[in-house]
């Protein structure tokens, strides 16, 4: 497949691989891609950490603001942040014309892997597991597809790949 045929939206748990998904699956196939984490952050010139630890409302609120602006540059794909799924109205105005790809990454890989002093998991790396039970019903109940990601990325690229052409029958 040269062309990608739908357009796709990436949700799962931070650290989960959603930006370097999204970014390669854009290189891949030559189309545009935003991380919504990356556009608040050059709009607002701060980091979302930062934005989140002053208050994780008012991060929502900008990442909603952040959503409309990024759909209306027609974007072919959109990485979210781990929590964007808390936010059903975020959420419906990312589904609308898209494919949405849950991508599970193996807990314990993640743990290994990320720095538990991102506000998310307020330096305690049990947190984690606690925020996977939490979100993994919201995880399954916007995405259209699950990909486990773990092993070789570019094999998961492969998966990935695979798996929206049989989802749209190409
Ligand atoms: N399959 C994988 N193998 C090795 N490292 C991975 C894999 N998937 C993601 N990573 C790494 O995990 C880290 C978090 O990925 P990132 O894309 O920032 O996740 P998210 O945007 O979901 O928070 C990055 O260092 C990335 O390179
Ligand atoms: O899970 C969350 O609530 C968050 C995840 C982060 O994105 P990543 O999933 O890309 O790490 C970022 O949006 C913010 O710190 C909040
Ligand atoms: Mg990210």
């Amino acid at each position: 497949m040269t062309r990608l045929e739908q357009d796709i939206c990436l949700i799962g748990m931070p650290g989960s691989g959603k930006s370097t998904i999204g970014k390669l699956l854009g290189q891949r196939f030559k189309v545009s891609f935003y991380d919504i984490d990356r556009y608040i952050e050059k709009k607002h010139q701060k980091k979302v950490s930062e934005i989140y630890k002053e208050s994780e409302e008012n991060f929502r609120v900008i990442e909603k603001i952040a959503i409309k602006e990024i759909i209306n540059l027609s974007p072919r794909i959109i990485s979210t942040g781990g929590g964007t799924v808390k936010s059903d109205s975020s959420m419906t105005l990312l589904k609308k014309d898209r494919l949405i790809l849950f991508i599970n990454r193996p807990i314990e890989e993640i743990k290994d892997e990320i720095d538990i002093n991102r506000p998310i998991f307020s330096n305690d790396s049990t947190r984690i597991y606690k925020l996977y039970e939490e979100r993994y019903p919201l995880y399954k109940r916007y995405s259209d597809i699950e990909i486990i990601n773990s092993g070789d990325i570019n094999l998961v690229i492969k998966k990935i790949i695979n798996k929206v052409n049989y989802n749209l029958g190409v």
